[in-house]
């Protein structure tokens, strides 16, 4: 790996615009992989530790500009450029003349950056023999090898062949949900692109040996996604910055490595520069956060957000010990309890309590008080008047603790046996337990908030 982070400086270095504080160098381990760390001296306040200027970023408007070397068909003012291809030899005059501009940009970011990164790192070394090197080969090379993003839940449901399957029956509600979420993204994405690389396949297959087939493809596709998902950072796009929200970020090489901390505004942050014309793309540049580091080999962090261990494991493949963000959604257990009840479902879907019930450490989510006050006492009028202000949750905690009991101490009891099960399986797969360890974090953390709740309320009828 030295040699290439060495390679990747390099390659960032023949830009005069970056710049990387001398203080800071990557290590890796085992838990995070490639992380930043203090090598010398100390960072404080507001020091500039990256500044990566748009030449050396990947997002939906640099990769419209390197398409354009490639197809002088495109024209995109301030995007692409019409100098007409260097190298008549360079596979990419044909796979790219396919790409229309309007079909290009009707594509998302996701998408777009599928498309072509999928086609510069994977498939451009097939279409030339090894003799053409994409510009971004130092930045492909430092990327996540499949096996470092294994523990994504999604990635279990989407690939056939994988061996974690038997784990998705195990994933807790919020995750479950969440990956379906995602795994219908990543399906229709895949439906948009996969006609071109499918065309590409035909163009070569027939001058090239060893085209990947459609299904190598799609894992290709599959990796290429977390790789992009985990590692992209918000960033306007200025020809997608009013239509398309989710399509304003970046790839940013080297700030990519900071890996992410539960606290949130004391460690690093992104600062963007200011440029002359709206269209221009801005240079991504961190600096240090209120906490300083004096800390030689200490790390240096990013928050991603305030994310809970199931938001980390589907966007990201990994999980904290204690963290402070967690949460247990506990809806389809509440909502399981209304049914056959109209007047109270009809209630909560009109005023807009119906479901996202959640649980975290601090708090019995509001909402959860409304909907068991309901539930418990079917008094439509005082829970109203609740909802309104005029009665306080004093009034319905009596009436609702013992069932509030009662669902806290199921979930305990459905937590623990998962944890049983887990234990169990992961005795049967002592050589990667991470997936199911990962989990078993989850699950512990969730009987910690529920126990605390639990007590909680049991000391409320003690008093
Ligand atoms: C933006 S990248 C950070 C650099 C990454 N470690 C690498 O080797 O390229 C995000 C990925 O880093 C890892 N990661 C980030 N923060 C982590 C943490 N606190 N603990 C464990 N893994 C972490 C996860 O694999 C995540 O998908």
């Amino acid at each position: 790996m030295e040699q290439k982070i060495t390679s990747l400086l390099n390659w960032l270095h023949t830009s005069p615009e970056f710049y990387l504080n001398e203080n800071v160098t990557i290590n890796e381990t085992e838990a995070s992989g490639r992380g930043v760390v203090l090598c010398k001296n100390k960072l404080v306040k507001n020091d500039l530790i990256i500044s990566v200027p748009t030449t050396h970023q990947i997002n939906f408007h640099t990769v419209l500009y390197h398409i354009s070397k490639f197809n002088p068909d495109l024209s995109i003012p301030s995007v692409t450029v019409n100098e007409g291809s260097i190298d008549i030899d360079d596979p990419r005059n044909e796979a790219y003349s396919i790409l229309e501009q309007d079909f290009l940009l009707e594509l998302t970011s996701f998408q777009l950056l599928c498309l072509y990164i999928i086609a510069e790192w994977i498939l451009l070394p097939v279409w030339s023999n090894d003799a053409t090197v994409s510009y971004w080969k130092p930045f492909f090379d430092v990327l996540p090898a499949k096996e470092e993003l294994r523990s994504i839940p999604t990635k279990w449901n989407l690939m056939d062949a994988s061996p974690y399957k038997p784990l998705i029956p195990f994933l807790s509600d919020a995750s479950f949900s969440h990956t379906e979420r995602i795994s219908k993204l990543v399906k229709n994405d895949w439906e948009i692109i996969a006609p071109i690389l499918l065309t590409w396949n035909n163009m070569f297959s027939h001058k090239v040996k060893d085209v990947p087939s459609m299904e190598e493809l799609y894992l290709e596709y599959l990796h290429v996604y977390f790789v992009i998902n985990s590692r992209c950072l918000y960033y306007e796009i200025p020809i997608k910055k009013n239509k398309d929200i989710a399509s304003n970020f970046t790839l940013v090489p080297y700030v990519d490595f900071l890996n992410h901390v539960p606290e949130v505004g004391e460690h690093c942050y992104p600062s963007l520069t200011t440029t002359k014309h709206e269209t221009e793309l801005k240079a991504f540049t961190i600096r240090c956060g209120e906490k300083g580091y004096n800390q030689v080999g200490e790390e240096i962090f990013l928050n991603y957000g305030a994310h809970s261990n199931d938001f980390l494991s589907n966007e990201y493949g990994f999980v904290l010990e204690n963290n402070e963000w967690n949460f247990i959604d506990v809806s389809e257990e509440i909502l399981e309890m209304t049914e056959g009840n109209l007047e109270t479902i009809s209630f909560l879907k009109e005023n807009e309590y119906w479901g996202d019930y959640t649980i975290n450490f601090d708090d019995i989510s509001y909402r959860i008080w409304v909907t068991m006050s309901l539930i418990v006492t079917k008094d439509i009028r005082r829970v109203e008047k609740f909802i309104q202000g005029f009665i306080s949750e004093d009034f319905f905690r009596p009436k609702i603790r013992e069932p509030l009991i009662h669902l806290l101490s199921s979930l305990k009891k459905k937590y623990e046996e998962r944890i049983i099960n887990l234990t169990q399986m992961r005795l049967h797969d002592i050589n990667d337990t991470w997936c199911i360890d990962n989990l078993l974090i989850i699950y512990n953390d969730y009987l910690y908030i529920l126990d605390h709740h639990i007590s909680a309320l049991g000391e409320i009828n003690e008093k």
